[in-house]
């Protein structure tokens, strides 16, 4: 524990830095960003790159890429007005209104030279070929709905992130996106009409614990509504909160 009273903020952080930062242990916090409408550089055009712009634009980031060149996949995006491309080099100075950069171009030298512009400006980085030298890493992503599972491996191997990612793929069918829909509607419901915030745990702990999606994947519907007319009373229906499911039956 570091004496917070006698030294300035800056002071203690590079107390804590210099006792870290090795490439042996990188362990992140995970947390989920809101890149909506912000500007986002993605320095390279290949196929890295192109793998992260679709997630960055999936987000509804502001996507500029530089590049001298594009692949195909992005070549498309540009075509459909889904990213801006400046078809020339990095150039320092590049990153002045970057909200988050990543760097994937094949040059180190120049991968090292955004995550340097990027520290100086504290504008959040990722840089595809040297991790240690940026701000995050990006995990593998699968997402049903709005459930997203992502999985990191301290950047010990992205290729068994990846195998993690399609197996989960397998164990998490669609039936979760719907399950999420009726979720999110009986809780809206639940916050915005009915009672405090310890009954609503109580609720919604009990419905959870029911199966919903193996209810729901087998479209037991008439079960679904005993089951919300018993815990929440009237009012709460599948034909209400499933209803895009039902109306594809
Ligand atoms: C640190 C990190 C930084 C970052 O990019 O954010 C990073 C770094 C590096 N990746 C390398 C290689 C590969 N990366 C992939 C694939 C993915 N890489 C992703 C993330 C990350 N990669 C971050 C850590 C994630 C974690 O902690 O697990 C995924 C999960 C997400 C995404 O890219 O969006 C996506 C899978 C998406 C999916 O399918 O779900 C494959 C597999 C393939 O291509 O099939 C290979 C080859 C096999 C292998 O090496 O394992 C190399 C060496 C390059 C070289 O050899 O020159 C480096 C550089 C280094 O490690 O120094
Ligand atoms: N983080 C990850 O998930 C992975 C990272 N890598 C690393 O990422 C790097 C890129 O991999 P790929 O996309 O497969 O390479 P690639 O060769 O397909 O693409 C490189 C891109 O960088 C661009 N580029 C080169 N110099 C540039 C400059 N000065 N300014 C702007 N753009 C420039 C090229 O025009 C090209 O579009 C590799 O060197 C590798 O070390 C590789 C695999 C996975």
């Amino acid at each position: 524990m570091l004496f917070a009273s006698v030294l300035r903020v800056s002071d203690a952080v590079r107390l804590i830095f210099n006792r870290r930062r090795k490439r042996g242990s990188m362990h992140h916090l995970p947390i989920n960003l809101d890149v909506r409408n912000k500007v986002v550089i993605v320095v390279g055009g290949g196929d890295v790159a192109g793998r992260k712009v679709l997630s960055l634009i999936d987000a509804g980031a502001l996507v500029t890429v530089i590049a001298p060149h594009l692949n195909d996949a992005l070549r498309q995006l540009l075509a459909a007005n889904r990213i801006i491309h400046l078809a020339r080099n990095y150039a320092d100075g590049d990153l002045a209104e970057a909200f988050l950069v990543i760097a994937a171009t094949d040059d180190n030298a120049v991968n090292r030279a955004v995550a340097k512009e990027a520290r100086m400006r504290s504008i959040l980085a990722d840089i595809a070929d040297t991790p240690e030298l940026g701000s995050f890493t990006m995990p593998a992503v699968m997402s049903r709905g709005d459930l997203v599972i992502t999985v990191s491996t301290s950047g010990k191997s992205p290729a068994l992130a990846k195998k993690i990612r399609e197996e989960l793929e397998e164990v998490f069918g669609i039936e979760y996106g719907a399950t999420l829909r009726l979720l999110g509607g009986i809780r809206e419901k639940l916050l915005t009409e009915k009672g405090n915030s310890a009954y609503n745990k109580s609720l919604l702990s009990q419905l959870v614990a029911h199966g919903l999606p193996e209810l729901i994947k087998e479209k037991r519907y008439d079960e679904i509504d005993h089951l919300l007319l018993e815990l929440f009373g009237p009012g709460f229906t599948t034909n209400d909160l499933l209803r895009e499911e039902k109306d594809h039956q």
